[in-house]
């Protein structure tokens, strides 16, 4: 039997008649006045709306970020609400040069209480809204068009009365005609005109039409059209601050912001990380940090996210996801090897050209901008590479592997990431590294040594005091160098070792400081590394020599096994 198509129920979005339209031209050069919802949109939509306490810290918040307008409630729809304005107001908590903004019904006893709780304030914002989509005017209020432009206009002279009583406070007026993106484009044109002209907006002290998005409905580009069919055929546009509130349905509320503001909106509301109804309102986080990522300043403050992100943690009881754009938990870090390589190669160029433009593969911004580290950046499991777990023991732990040591250990991680099935942290990384290399002290240990030169030669001669299977014996060898004498004093107690490979460097600074070296020895016909650290190189090269022996012996495992000459060259 065929299942009922349940797609034929959606009508999809008519096209904004626009042919000439002019928003895909346009590059976004300055930020929008940004005003967070937070704590009224974004408050509304909480399991448990925030209480005083968490109304005071986001409101703190917001205001060391940067917001300029903050919309902190419904003060006529909840006592909480009413009591965290007049606290504001009565407590002088809101620094100069912030407005208040709060929202009100279009209806006159929520309106006059709306007034009572904004009574003495400094600067502040009534928002109004009604209905304008036509299923809301039909379903919802049974009013018909002119009905519907009554129920704005009677509620804006109430509020400019209102606001005319009260001259010490410095009053914006802001109308949202609700749904506007499902409401007819010349409706929404018709209400505005309406409420403007009963308003009395002027170029020096213009009102704010905010065109939400309740509920998005289309693609980001059919916003757009919209924005800009609007700001044409309004009266009043020099008297109109245009204000966007997209919310998220559709999943595309980020692009929808933007390309309403190349559309010419001069204004943004959104939430920070998007907490809002239903999927959410748009995320100013991302919008600000889209455009630093432009060169364009956001004039908001996200120097040091993690802590805002954990407050508006606590705030929303609500986590953010952490794969959140720019500020997730996992957004700067790279599991995958081909990753982690590119990287750390950008990272590496970056260091020799600190003031370039930002060019590192995979970041679109330096982690340390929003207060992140690089370590975080590069983290290991089974989908990493040799790149990742080098990069780790390096930045952490200060131990530079040649590269074909580093092949040979990124096996040993990935032994350890797949049979685990979890990520592996530095710290074990370091561990599975002294287990593999460092901690093989037997049967061979070197106990001491002694070293002394010929007059008037560059040869050494070297006695070494090493533990055989538990015994001690005194072996000697005179080379070029301490190694080779080392290696020679082996050979002459019968132990056959050639160096193929060596390296060193130190570690750390001043009394602190060590020396590591690493060997490709051949034994047995089989190469196979060692790595030695001690305070003196002389000791950290025998060390690896004798690491590698006992490694030999205890497995026999080759340099690389499993790699062809290929790979490691
Ligand atoms: C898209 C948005 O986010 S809008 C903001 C939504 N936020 C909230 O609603 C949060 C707080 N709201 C509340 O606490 C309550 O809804 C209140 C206090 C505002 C109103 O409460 P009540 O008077 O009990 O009404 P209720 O909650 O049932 O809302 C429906 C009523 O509001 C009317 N209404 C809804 N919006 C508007 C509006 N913008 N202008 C005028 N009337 C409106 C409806 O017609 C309906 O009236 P009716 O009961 O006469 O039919
Ligand atoms: C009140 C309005 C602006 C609103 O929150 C919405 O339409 O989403």
């Amino acid at each position: 039997m065929m299942l009922p198509d349940p797609s034929v129920k959606y009508r999809p979005f008519v096209a904004v008649d626009l042919p000439d339209r002019q928003w895909p031209n346009q590059r976004l050069t300055q930020p929008p006045i940004w005003c967070s919802v937070d704590m009224r949109d974004g408050n509304q939509a909480l399991i448990d709306p925030m209480d005083l306490e968490r109304k005071r810290r986001f409101f703190e918040m917001l205001v060391k970020i940067g917001f300029k307008e903050i919309e902190v409630g419904f003060p006529s729809a909840s006592q909480i609400d009413f009591d965290y304005v007049r606290e504001l107001i009565d407590n002088d908590l809101v620094p100069d040069g912030v407005s208040i903004q709060v929202l009100t019904q279009a209806r006159p006893h929520l309106i006059e209480r709306t007034f009572e709780a904004l009574k003495g304030a400094k600067k502040a914002i009534v928002h109004v809204y009604n209905a304008t989509d036509p299923v809301f005017r039909r379903v919802v209020f049974n009013v018909d068009k002119p009905q519907c432009i009554k129920i704005a206009t009677d509620a804006t002279a109430l509020i400019k009365q209102r606001m005319a009583e009260c001259p010490e406070t410095d009053w914006t007026f802001q109308y949202s005609p609700e749904l506007f993106t499902s409401t007819e484009l010349e409706f929404a044109v018709e209400i505005v005109d309406a409420v403007a002209a009963t308003y009395g907006p002027t170029s020096d002290k213009p009102m704010i039409v905010n065109l939400p998005a309740t509920v998005e409905i289309a693609t980001p580009n059919h916003y757009a059209d919209q924005i800009e069919w609007f700001c044409r055929h309004v009266a009043k546009r020099d008297s109109l601050i245009v204000s966007v509130h997209p919310h998220n349905d559709r999943g595309t509320g980020v692009a929808a912001a933007e390309l309403a503001v190349m559309a010419g909106a001069d204004r943004v509301e959104g939430t920070l990380f998007g907490n809002g109804e239903r999927t959410g309102n748009v995320d100013i986080v991302t919008l600000a940090m889209n455009l630093y990522t432009q060169g364009v300043h956001p004039q908001l403050d996200f120097s040091n996210i993690t802590p805002i992100m954990r407050e508006v943690e606590h705030c929303n009881q609500l986590p953010v996801h952490p794969r959140h754009p720019y500020v997730g938990d996992l957004v700067f870090t790279a599991f995958s090897g081909s990753h982690q390589d590119a990287i750390k190669k950008g990272m590496a160029e970056r260091r020799q050209h600190p003031d370039a433009m930002w060019e590192v593969p995979y970041l679109p911004i330096d982690p340390l901008d929003v207060g992140r580290s690089y370590e975080a950046v590069i983290r290991v499991n089974s989908q990493s590479g040799k790149g990742g777990v080098a990069y780790l023991l390096e930045e952490e732990h200060g131990i530079e592997l040649p590269r074909r040591l580093s092949i040979e250990f990124s096996q040993v991680v990935q032994e350890v990431a797949e049979r685990t099935g979890k990520e592996i942290t530095s710290q074990m990384i370091y561990q599975a590294f002294a287990d593999e290399y460092l901690d093989n002290t037997s049967p061979y240990a070197l106990v001491n040594h002694r070293l002394s030169s010929e007059p008037d030669s560059p040869r050494v001669h070297l006695e070494a005091v090493i533990e055989e299977r538990g015994s001690r014996e005194t072996i000697h060898g005179t080379a070029n160098g301490p190694l080779a004498a080392f290696i020679k004093a082996l050979g002459a107690h019968g132990v056959s070792i050639e160096i193929i490979d060596y390296h060193e460097h130190s570690r750390g600074q001043g009394a602190e400081a060590e020396a590591i070296a690493y060997v490709e020895v051949r034994i047995d016909d089989k190469a196979v590394f060692g790595v030695g650290i001690d305070e003196s190189i002389t000791s950290a090269s025998m060390k690896a020599v004798m690491g590698a022996l006992n490694r030999h012996l205890a497995t026999h495992k080759e340099a690389a096994p499993n790699v062809t000459a290929e790979t490691l060259k």
